[in-house]
């Protein structure tokens, strides 16, 4: 399912095989689903804040904008619903696409899905590209988050089960890490195109290139064998098993897909299964992770941090520069997630994480605060600015290294694989819904919040760094197939699941220690 699904559905256990040219492939052709979706994340900010944009679009909140008779607070120049509908409408139609895509992926394969994914975003890429009218450029959007939620559902899944299990991991992040690299791309070519008259076409038209080489690399290649055996074909998925690994040493592999795929057929109705007392925690975090991750704020960032700039007085340029500095320190805090991750374990970065963003929001609603007040009016001298654009990198840092990649890992590797679909439904289902409403709202919030936006979220970080204290056990180099154990020895978690030996269908070992 969209956003994970990497973890070894073998139980951790590693065969032989070769990291081969094949497999390569097909990461790439995963990176380009992860860098569309980036690319659409990063692409609308600066879009919105170019003025040929507004006035040929959005003549009104270009109007606002201009108003320069002191009557329009500050906070409030870009809050219009309709321009955030442009950016939000994307994932809520993700959304609503990733159910459908999960049906398909199931039912046809991953191939299709990815497939579909593609068409979606290189007609949507053009509409937007070739938009005469609002019209145009909201449908355009919906169809990208059509090839969103397909990409989101299908890629991962389709990346994790070509994978050899010693590169799943670092797979899992990597997905993350190729979203940062699209919002980067698209902070830089937003910088270079905001220059000329018909810029913001070239900027949404050439999401349509990463499009057709996702459409025409899912053609040339093979379908897993997970999915393979799902659907009967199980000559074709041992063939493609040795393929892949480029060894003919494959019948253990072979053996536990065949097994992993009948236990999974047995469940006949997932949403009851994971509704069982056992998976409470499981529920718990494919909903909060996800729910807290959005509620960071980190989007207000990543889709109006050119339109914020602008607002704080930056200047055109500057305003898109510095978006371009966020995406860069995005991308290299996410490097840092990635190297890390499994020597300092997930709640050191969540909670080191949680507490930086914290105090960069404090520091940064106060200086907007100091500057602008309640009315909304004042600007930033050079080198306040500096100083504020100087937090925003400290806190997106924070958010790279610790709630962005492990937002998706997390759930991934807790969920047993008979709730696997489900938990990953729900995780993703509930990072679009709060995408899809912060964005919706965002504008507005800070018309209406002002600098307490940022107390706001700050709230909000102070909540989920408690509840990451308190009820998340340390899931680092816990073998999955040992994963139940970690609820059972946590102070919390071992109260409310039931007390019977055999938790998510695995054994668990009784000589844990207490966690966390
Ligand atoms: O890197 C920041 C980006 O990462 C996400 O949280 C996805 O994991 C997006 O919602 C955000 O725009």
């Amino acid at each position: 399912m969209a956003g994970g699904a990497f973890v070894d559905s073998n139980g951790g256990r590693d065969f032989e095989g070769k990291v081969t040219t094949f497999v390569l492939i097909t990461c790439f052709v995963a990176a380009m689903g992860g860098l569309l979706f980036g690319y659409d994340l990063g692409i609308t900010g600066g879009v919105t804040s170019m003025e040929i944009f507004l006035v040929k679009f959005f003549p009104s909140v270009y109007k606002q904008m201009m108003d320069d008779t002191g009557n329009t607070s500050q906070y409030c120049k870009f809050d219009s619903q309709l321009l955030t509908l442009f950016t939000s409408s994307l994932y809520l139609a993700a959304l609503i696409a990733s159910f459908v895509a999960a049906t398909i992926t199931r039912k046809f394969g991953r191939k299709p899905s990815m497939f579909i994914g593609g068409l979606f975003f290189l007609v949507g890429a053009l509409l937007n590209g070739f938009a005469v009218n609002v019209e145009m450029l909201i449908v355009g959007r919906i169809l990208l988050g059509f090839g969103v939620g397909f990409c989101n559902q299908s890629v991962p899944v389709y990346l994790s089960e070509m994978a050899p299990s010693k590169i799943r991991g670092a797979l899992n992040m990597g997905f993350q890490m190729m979203i940062t690299i699209g919002i980067l791309i698209a902070n830089l070519i937003n910088y270079g195109t905001s220059k000329h008259k018909n810029g913001w076409r070239i900027s949404l038209g050439i999401g349509a290139v990463p499009a057709i080489l996702l459409c025409v690399g899912t053609l040339c290649l093979d379908e897993t064998p997970n999915s393979m055996i799902e659907r009967g074909q199980h000559e074709k998925a041992k063939l493609m098993l040795q393929k892949i690994r480029g060894t003919s040493n494959i019948d253990e592999e072979y053996h536990d897909l065949v097994d992993a795929s009948e236990e999974a057929k047995k469940i006949e109705h997932p949403w009851k299964n994971i509704l069982q007392p056992k998976y409470r925690p499981h529920v718990t975090f494919c909903f909060f992770i996800p729910t807290f991750q959005q509620l960071t704020g980190i989007n207000a960032i990543m889709f109006y941090a050119p339109v914020l700039f602008k607002i704080l007085g930056f200047g055109d340029d500057a305003s898109l520069m510095s978006a371009v500095i966020t995406g860069g320190v995005n991308v290299v805090a996410t490097l840092v997630s990635i190297f890390t991750v499994d020597k300092f374990g997930r709640r050191i970065l969540f909670l080191e994480g949680g507490i930086q963003m914290l105090i960069c929001q404090i520091i940064i609603g106060v200086m907007i605060g100091m500057k602008f007040g309640l009315n909304g009016q004042g600007s930033f001298s050079k080198g306040e600015a500096d100083l504020l654009l100087f937090f925003i990198c400290l806190y997106v840092a924070a958010f790279a290294w610790s709630w962005g990649p492990l937002g998706w890992l997390v759930p991934t590797e807790i969920c047993s694989l008979e709730i696997r679909p489900a938990g990953q439904a729900i995780n993703v289902a509930v990072n679009m819904l709060f995408t899809f409403a912060i964005a919706q709202a965002f504008l507005t919030m800070l018309c209406h919040f002002k600098f307490g936006l940022f107390f706001f979220f700050a709230a909000f970080v102070v909540i989920m760094t408690i509840f990451i204290a308190f009820l998340l056990p340390e899931t680092k180099n816990i073998p999955l197939e040992e994963m139940s154990s970690v609820w059972k020895s946590h102070w919390f978690w071992n109260k409310i699941v039931p007390n019977d030996n055999d938790l998510g269908g695995y054994n668990h070992k009784s000589n844990q220690k207490s966690i966390p």
